[in-house]
Protein backbone atom coordinates (compact mmCIF):
# COMPACT_ATOMS: atom_id res chain seq x y z
CA UNK A 1 0.00 0.00 0.00
CA UNK A 2 2.60 2.15 1.15
CA UNK A 3 4.40 1.81 -2.27
CA UNK A 4 1.46 1.95 -4.26
CA UNK A 5 1.07 5.61 -2.82
CA UNK A 6 4.61 6.75 -3.15
CA UNK A 7 4.13 5.71 -6.48
CA UNK A 8 1.22 7.94 -7.13
CA UNK A 9 3.14 10.21 -5.43
CA UNK A 10 5.97 10.32 -7.78
CA UNK A 11 3.83 10.44 -10.96
CA UNK A 12 2.40 13.41 -9.39
CA UNK A 13 5.69 15.44 -8.59
CA UNK A 14 6.65 13.98 -12.28
CA UNK A 15 10.12 14.94 -11.19
CA UNK A 16 13.26 13.25 -10.04
CA UNK A 17 14.45 14.85 -6.26
CA UNK A 18 15.78 13.99 -3.07
CA UNK A 19 14.07 14.80 0.42
CA UNK A 20 15.32 15.96 3.13
CA UNK A 21 17.36 13.99 5.08
CA UNK A 22 17.81 16.51 8.49
CA UNK A 23 15.45 15.31 10.88
CA UNK A 24 14.14 12.39 8.84
CA UNK A 25 16.94 10.25 9.88
CA UNK A 26 15.91 7.70 12.40
CA UNK A 27 18.84 5.87 13.75
CA UNK A 28 18.53 2.79 15.11
CA UNK A 29 21.71 0.81 17.35
CA UNK A 30 22.01 -2.68 16.92
CA UNK A 31 25.12 -3.88 19.44
CA UNK A 32 28.55 -3.62 19.65
CA UNK A 33 28.39 0.08 18.22
CA UNK A 34 26.93 -0.59 15.25
CA UNK A 35 23.45 1.26 13.96
CA UNK A 36 21.77 1.80 10.67
CA UNK A 37 19.82 5.05 10.13
CA UNK A 38 17.10 4.73 8.25
CA UNK A 39 15.46 7.37 5.71
CA UNK A 40 12.90 5.94 3.66
CA UNK A 41 11.49 7.25 0.32
CA UNK A 42 14.29 10.05 0.41
CA UNK A 43 13.99 9.78 -3.94
CA UNK A 44 11.12 10.83 -5.23
CA UNK A 45 10.73 9.74 -8.74
CA UNK A 46 12.25 6.35 -8.24
CA UNK A 47 10.57 4.65 -10.91
CA UNK A 48 12.68 6.93 -13.72
CA UNK A 49 15.76 6.69 -12.22
CA UNK A 50 15.33 2.70 -11.90
CA UNK A 51 14.12 2.98 -15.73
CA UNK A 52 16.95 5.18 -16.77
CA UNK A 53 19.53 3.01 -14.74
CA UNK A 54 18.29 -0.64 -16.23
CA UNK A 55 18.93 1.30 -19.74
CA UNK A 56 21.96 3.14 -19.01
CA UNK A 57 24.21 1.13 -16.69
CA UNK A 58 26.70 -1.44 -18.51
CA UNK A 59 25.77 -3.83 -16.25
CA UNK A 60 28.05 -7.25 -15.76
CA UNK A 61 27.06 -10.75 -15.11
CA UNK A 62 30.89 -11.70 -12.69
CA UNK A 63 31.75 -15.36 -12.55
CA UNK A 64 33.35 -16.43 -9.20
CA UNK A 65 35.27 -19.80 -8.59
CA UNK A 66 33.29 -21.82 -5.98
CA UNK A 67 35.49 -25.45 -4.81
CA UNK A 68 35.60 -26.41 -7.94
CA UNK A 69 33.59 -24.88 -10.15
CA UNK A 70 33.30 -21.32 -11.87
CA UNK A 71 29.75 -19.48 -11.01
CA UNK A 72 27.80 -16.74 -11.98
CA UNK A 73 27.43 -14.32 -9.05
CA UNK A 74 23.45 -14.26 -8.62
CA UNK A 75 22.91 -10.42 -9.28
CA UNK A 76 24.53 -7.72 -12.21
CA UNK A 77 27.38 -5.54 -10.75
CA UNK A 78 28.80 -2.04 -12.19
CA UNK A 79 31.11 -0.57 -10.00
CA UNK A 80 32.02 3.46 -10.01
CA UNK A 81 35.20 4.49 -8.53
CA UNK A 82 36.60 8.08 -6.87
CA UNK A 83 36.67 10.23 -9.82
CA UNK A 84 33.94 8.21 -11.87
CA UNK A 85 31.07 9.56 -13.75
CA UNK A 86 28.11 8.63 -12.11
CA UNK A 87 25.40 7.19 -14.30
CA UNK A 88 22.51 9.49 -13.00
CA UNK A 89 23.01 12.93 -11.97
CA UNK A 90 20.55 12.41 -8.74
CA UNK A 91 23.42 9.63 -7.92
CA UNK A 92 25.93 12.46 -8.08
CA UNK A 93 23.59 14.67 -5.95
CA UNK A 94 23.11 12.19 -3.75
CA UNK A 95 26.51 11.09 -2.82
CA UNK A 96 27.35 15.02 -2.15
CA UNK A 97 24.32 15.13 -0.15
CA UNK A 98 25.44 12.32 2.14
CA UNK A 99 29.16 12.98 2.42
CA UNK A 100 27.67 16.79 3.37
CA UNK A 101 25.04 15.07 6.13
CA UNK A 102 27.58 12.63 7.40
CA UNK A 103 30.49 15.03 7.54
CA UNK A 104 31.19 15.33 11.04
CA UNK A 105 30.38 11.85 11.93
CA UNK A 106 32.29 10.14 8.85
CA UNK A 107 35.62 12.79 8.76
CA UNK A 108 35.50 12.06 4.82
CA UNK A 109 33.44 12.09 2.07
CA UNK A 110 31.80 9.27 0.35
CA UNK A 111 33.51 8.50 -3.45
CA UNK A 112 32.51 5.18 -4.74
CA UNK A 113 29.06 3.71 -6.25
CA UNK A 114 28.54 0.43 -6.16
CA UNK A 115 25.61 -0.72 -8.44
CA UNK A 116 23.88 -4.01 -8.23
CA UNK A 117 20.78 -5.40 -10.31
CA UNK A 118 19.08 -8.12 -8.64
CA UNK A 119 16.66 -8.95 -11.60
CA UNK A 120 14.04 -11.33 -9.19
CA UNK A 121 13.90 -13.50 -6.13
CA UNK A 122 16.95 -15.82 -7.25
CA UNK A 123 19.10 -12.86 -6.94
CA UNK A 124 20.77 -12.15 -3.81
CA UNK A 125 23.85 -11.61 -1.76
CA UNK A 126 25.30 -14.01 1.12
CA UNK A 127 26.31 -13.30 4.35
CA UNK A 128 29.21 -10.51 4.60
CA UNK A 129 30.33 -7.25 5.79
CA UNK A 130 32.06 -4.87 3.79
CA UNK A 131 35.97 -5.73 4.89
CA UNK A 132 37.87 -5.58 2.04
CA UNK A 133 40.20 -2.39 3.20
CA UNK A 134 39.41 -0.51 6.14
CA UNK A 135 36.12 -1.85 6.88
CA UNK A 136 38.23 -5.08 8.45
CA UNK A 137 39.29 -2.77 11.09
CA UNK A 138 37.99 0.73 11.61
CA UNK A 139 34.49 2.37 12.12
CA UNK A 140 33.04 3.76 8.43
CA UNK A 141 29.91 4.17 7.23
CA UNK A 142 27.75 2.57 3.66
CA UNK A 143 24.73 4.11 2.14
CA UNK A 144 22.91 1.92 0.47
CA UNK A 145 20.08 3.91 -1.98
CA UNK A 146 17.96 1.24 -2.77
CA UNK A 147 15.19 1.62 -6.27
CA UNK A 148 12.42 -0.92 -7.25
CA UNK A 149 10.45 -3.78 -5.90
CA UNK A 150 11.33 -4.09 -2.31
CA UNK A 151 13.98 -6.54 -0.91
CA UNK A 152 14.52 -7.02 2.71
CA UNK A 153 18.32 -6.06 3.96
CA UNK A 154 18.98 -9.03 7.01
CA UNK A 155 21.16 -8.54 9.44
CA UNK A 156 22.74 -10.55 12.09
CA UNK A 157 25.61 -10.51 14.15
CA UNK A 158 28.93 -12.02 13.02
CA UNK A 159 27.95 -15.50 12.81
CA UNK A 160 24.76 -14.94 15.01
CA UNK A 161 21.01 -15.47 13.83
CA UNK A 162 19.13 -13.10 11.61
CA UNK A 163 18.66 -10.21 13.82
CA UNK A 164 16.82 -7.57 11.74
CA UNK A 165 15.49 -7.11 8.39
CA UNK A 166 14.60 -4.09 6.71
CA UNK A 167 12.63 -4.09 3.35
CA UNK A 168 14.17 -1.64 1.01
CA UNK A 169 12.88 -0.30 -1.84
CA UNK A 170 11.44 2.59 -4.00
CA UNK A 171 13.78 5.26 -3.01
CA UNK A 172 14.36 4.21 0.60
CA UNK A 173 18.03 5.19 2.02
CA UNK A 174 19.81 3.04 4.77
CA UNK A 175 23.06 3.56 6.14
CA UNK A 176 25.35 0.72 8.10
CA UNK A 177 27.38 2.40 10.24
CA UNK A 178 29.93 2.38 13.35
CA UNK A 179 31.13 -0.76 13.31
CA UNK A 180 28.74 -2.69 11.48
CA UNK A 181 30.55 -4.17 8.51
CA UNK A 182 32.81 -5.57 11.06
CA UNK A 183 30.70 -6.81 13.93
CA UNK A 184 27.74 -7.37 12.21
CA UNK A 185 26.66 -9.07 8.89
CA UNK A 186 24.29 -8.27 6.04
CA UNK A 187 22.45 -9.76 3.22
CA UNK A 188 20.18 -9.76 0.49
CA UNK A 189 18.49 -13.34 1.00
CA UNK A 190 17.02 -15.30 -1.76
CA UNK A 191 13.14 -15.43 -1.65
CA UNK A 192 10.66 -17.74 -3.34
CA UNK A 193 8.21 -14.89 -3.10
CA UNK A 194 7.28 -13.39 -6.36
CA UNK A 195 9.57 -10.04 -6.61
CA UNK A 196 10.93 -7.41 -9.76
CA UNK A 197 14.21 -6.52 -9.99
CA UNK A 198 15.57 -3.88 -7.51
CA UNK A 199 18.68 -1.51 -8.37
CA UNK A 200 20.79 -0.72 -4.51
CA UNK A 201 23.50 1.92 -5.18
CA UNK A 202 26.21 1.69 -2.50
CA UNK A 203 28.36 4.58 -1.68
CA UNK A 204 31.65 3.97 0.24
CA UNK A 205 34.72 6.28 1.47
CA UNK A 206 38.08 5.46 -0.11
CA UNK A 207 39.37 2.07 0.66
CA UNK A 208 36.25 0.55 1.90
CA UNK A 209 34.83 -2.26 -0.47
O1 LIG B 1 21.95 -4.55 -2.34
C1 LIG B 1 22.13 -4.20 -1.18
O2 LIG B 1 21.34 -3.46 -0.59
C2 LIG B 1 23.34 -4.67 -0.43
C3 LIG B 1 24.53 -4.96 -1.29
C4 LIG B 1 25.75 -5.28 -0.50
O3 LIG B 1 25.71 -5.53 0.66
C5 LIG B 1 27.07 -5.25 -1.15
O4 LIG B 1 27.14 -5.20 -2.39
O5 LIG B 1 28.09 -5.24 -0.43
FE1 LIG C 1 27.63 -5.37 1.57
Amino acid sequence: MLDFQASLLDLNLDRVALGALRGRVERRELSDGAWVDLRRGWLCGADEVFADLVHDVPWQAERRPMYDDVVAVPRLLCHYAAGDLLPHPILEHARDTLSSYYADELGEPFVTAGCCYYRDGHDSVAWHGDRIGRGRSADTMVAILSLGSPRRLSLRPVGGTTAAAYPLGHGDLIVMGGSCQRTWEHAILKTARPVGPRISIQFRPRNVF
